[in-house]
C-alpha cells in the first residue's frame, strides 16, 4: 500500500483518483511547519504540494520512503530539484492545467487597468459618484507586446487579437512561422519596449529575465504606456516601475506576483493609485486548480506503480554501470549547449550533435538530452529543463534533434561537436574530455581554440591585424575587469579571427559595447557557463 500526503489547499475533486485507488492511502494536512512536516513524511512514498509548501533538502532526507514529488501547477521555485536528483527522487508539474486560467487573469487585469476597475469600484462603494476620474482606454488598435511566447503568452496573444489589438511577441524560441499562424509581429525586446502601449511579461524568471524591465527600458518606453506581470515577481524591477509611473512614463501596472511574497506591508505597490495587484491569484480557479490536481496525481500514482511517466522536471536516479560511462560527459555536453545557445541568434530550428572517438562507444543518447537541456535552459531556466524532458520541450517548440556518430578520432580520444542552426546561421562548438585537464572546448565555429568552458567567457570575432588584443585588453583592464586566460584562433593569418578571455567578473555592458566599437573588430559577445 503506497501512502501519499496531500499539502497545500490541493482540489478535492482532483485527487479523487488517488481516493478511489486501492493501493493508495492519501492522508490531507495544511499549514504545517518545516519541524512538523519533517516529523511525518517518513510514512509517506508520495508528496503533493502548491506553492506554499517548501520541500527542502532536510523534508526529503526526512522522507526515507519518498519516491515522488508532485507540484499542482507549474514553478517549481519551492522544491530543492538538485536535491530531489540527487535521492533519486522524480519531481512532477503540472505544465499545462492552469495556462488558460492564468491567461484569462492576465487578460482581466489588463482590463481593469485599462478601465481603472478596482479604484472606480473602491471609491464607488464608499458613497463617492465620480465619473470623471476614470476614464479609460479601449484596448482595439493598441499594440500589445508580449514577452515569452510559451504556453501562456501564446494563449494571451489569441485573446489580443480577438479584441481587435495588435500583437508584438518576443521569445528566443519563437519562429516566423509560429508567429504568423498566431497574428503576431515577431519583435525584439527593443522593439517592444520602445512602442507598445501594454507590455505583458510571460517568463520564468531566470537570471536573463531578472530585471529584464528595469530603467533603461522604462527610459525609452511610449509615454502612458501600461504594464503586467502575471509571471514571476522579479520579472519587472519593481523600484524601477514606480519611479517610472511617478515620472509620468507608465500610466499604470497590474501585478498577480512579487519579487518576495506576500509583499512587505510597506511595499510601494500597495498603496499606489495607479497600480493594481492580486495575490498570486493567476491559478486560482476552479477549473485549473482541478486540472493541475487531476494531472499530478495520474503521474504520480504511474510513477509508484513503476509504470511510464511524463512531466518530470529532474532526472530520475539512472542504474549505477550506467551512470558511471555517462557521468563525466554530461558536464560537458551541457556547457557545449549553453554555449552555443549563446553564440545563436534567433529562434533555434535545429540542435545537431555530433559523437567521434571513444564516446561514440557509448549509449548517447542521454548526452544527446543533456546537450538539448543545455540549450534550452539558458532560456527556459534550470529548474524547467533536465534530462528526462528537455527532448519533449524541444519537440513542442519545433526544434529539430539530430545526431550521429562516427568511429574515427578525428584528432582527439573523444570529440562531440554541436550545431545550432537557426533561420539566419549556424554556429558550432566542439568539446572533448582531456586526460588530467578535464572539459575542453577545442572549436568554436571554423577556428581551432583550447579553452576551458567556466566562468565569465568574453567572445570577440575580429580581422586578425596587430595591436586588436592589446585595445580588448586596456580597454578591459582600465574598467578593472581582469583577464584569467586567452586564446585567439584563425585560419589564415590576416584573415578572420576570434579572441576568447576568460574574465574574473561579468564585463559591464557599457565596456562590451565600447569594445564592439573598436576598429577592426567585428562583435564582442558575453558567453556564461
Ligand atoms: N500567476 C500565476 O499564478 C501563474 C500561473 C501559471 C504560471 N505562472 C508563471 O507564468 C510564466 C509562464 O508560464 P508558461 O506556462 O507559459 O511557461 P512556458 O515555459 O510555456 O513559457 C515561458 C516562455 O518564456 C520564454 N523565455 C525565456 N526567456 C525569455 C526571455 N529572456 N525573453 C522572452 N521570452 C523568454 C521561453 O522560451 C518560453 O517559451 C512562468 O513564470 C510561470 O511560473 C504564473
Ligand atoms: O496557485 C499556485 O499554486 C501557483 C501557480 C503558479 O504560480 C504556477 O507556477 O503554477
Amino acid at each position: 500500500m503506497f501512502r501519499i500526503l496531500v499539502m497545500d489547499s490541493i482540489s478535492d475533486h482532483g485527487i479523487q483518483q488517488l481516493i478511489d485507488a486501492e493501493d493508495v492511502t492519501v492522508d490531507k494536512k495544511t499549514g504545517l511547519s518545516e519541524d512538523e512536516l519533517a516529523a511525518i513524511i517518513g510514512d509517506y512514498d508520495a508528496l503533493l504540494v502548491r506553492s506554499q509548501t517548501k520541500v527542502t533538502a532536510r523534508i526529503m532526507d526526512a522522507g526515507k520512503k519518498l519516491k515522488v514529488v508532485g507540484r499542482a501547477g507549474v514553478g517549481v521555485d519551492n522544491i530543492d530539484l538538485a536535491a530531489a536528483t540527487e535521492r533519486g527522487i522524480v519531481v512532477i508539474n503540472a505544465p499545462d492545467g492552469n495556462t488558460i486560467t492564468t491567461c484569462e487573469h492576465t487578460f482581466a487585469m489588463m482590463m481593469a487597468l485599462a478601465r481603472h476597475i478596482p479604484q472606480a469600484y473602491a471609491k464607488t462603494i464608499s458613497g463617492a459618484w465620480d465619473r470623471k476620474s476614470f476614464v479609460g482606454v479601449e484596448l482595439r488598435n493598441k499594440k500589445l507586446g508580449i514577452l515569452g511566447m510559451g504556453r501562456i503568452g501564446s494563449e494571451v496573444a489569441i485573446r489580443a487579437k480577438a479584441f481587435g489589438m495588435e500583437v508584438l511577441g518576443y521569445d528566443p524560441f519563437l519562429t516566423e512561422e509560429r508567429a504568423d499562424k498566431l497574428g503576431v509581429k515577431l519583435s525584439t525586446v527593443e522593439d517592444i519596449v520602445r512602442t507598445a502601449d501594454f507590455i505583458t511579461v510571460h517568463t520564468p524568471l531566470t537570471p536573463e529575465t531578472r530585471h529584464m524591465i528595469s530603467r533603461p527600458q522604462f527610459e525609452i518606453m511610449k509615454p502612458g504606456m501600461r504594464i503586467i506581470n502575471c509571471a514571476r515577481g522579479g520579472i519587472i524591477d519593481e523600484q524601477a516601475l514606480v519611479e517610472a509611473i511617478d515620472s509620468g512614463i507608465v500610466a499604470g501596472a497590474a501585478f498577480d506576483v512579487f519579487e518576495s511574497e506576500p509583499p512587505a506591508p510597506d511595499h510601494p505597490f500597495l498603496r499606489h493609485p495607479k497600480i493594481i495587484v492580486t495575490p498570486h491569484l493567476g491559478a486560482s480557479t476552479v477549473e485549473a486548480q482541478e486540472n493541475v490536481a487531476i494531472d499530478v496525481s495520474e503521474q504520480v500514482l504511474h510513477i509508484l506503480r513503476g509504470e511510464p511517466f511524463k512531466n518530470a522536471v529532474n532526472m530520475p536516479s539512472i542504474p549505477s554501470e550506467v551512470l558511471n560511462k555517462l557521468q563525466p560527459y554530461y558536464p560537458l555536453t551541457e556547457k557545449l549547449g549553453k554555449v552555443a545557445a549563446q553564440l545563436a541568434e534567433g529562434a533555434v530550428e535545429e540542435i545537431s550533435v555530433s559523437y567521434s572517438g571513444e564516446v561514440a562507444d557509448i549509449d548517447t543518447s542521454s548526452l544527446t538530452r543533456s546537450v538539448v537541456k543545455g540549450v534550452l535552459s539558458h532560456h527556459l531556466g534550470d529548474d524547467q529543463v533536465n534530462l528526462v524532458n528537455s527532448l519533449h520541450l524541444a519537440k513542442t517548440r519545433g526544434v529539430n534533434i539530430v545526431s550521429n556518430k562516427s568511429y574515427t578520432h578525428k584528432g582527439f580520444t573523444n570529440l562531440i561537436t554541436v550545431k545550432l542552426r537557426t533561420k539566419g546561421e549556424e554556429r558550432l562548438v566542439s568539446g572533448t574530455l582531456l586526460n588530467g585537464l578535464g572539459a575542453r572546448i577545442v572549436q568554436i565555429d571554423q577556428f581551432p581554440v583550447d579553452i576551458a568552458p567556466e566562468g565569465n567567457l568574453l567572445l570577440v570575432s575580429h580581422h586578425d591585424k596587430p595591436g586588436i588584443i592589446g585595445r580588448v585588453g586596456t580597454l578591459l583592464g582600465s574598467n578593472d575587469v581582469n583577464i584569467a586566460t586567452m586564446q585567439v584562433g584563425r585560419k589564415l593569418v590576416g584573415g578572420e579571427a576570434i579572441m576568447v578571455l576568460s574574465v574574473d567578473k561579468p564585463v559591464p555592458k557599457d565596456v562590451l559595447a565600447e569594445i564592439s566599437r573598436l576598429p577592426d573588430l567585428k562583435n564582442a559577445k558575453e558567453i556564461h557557463v
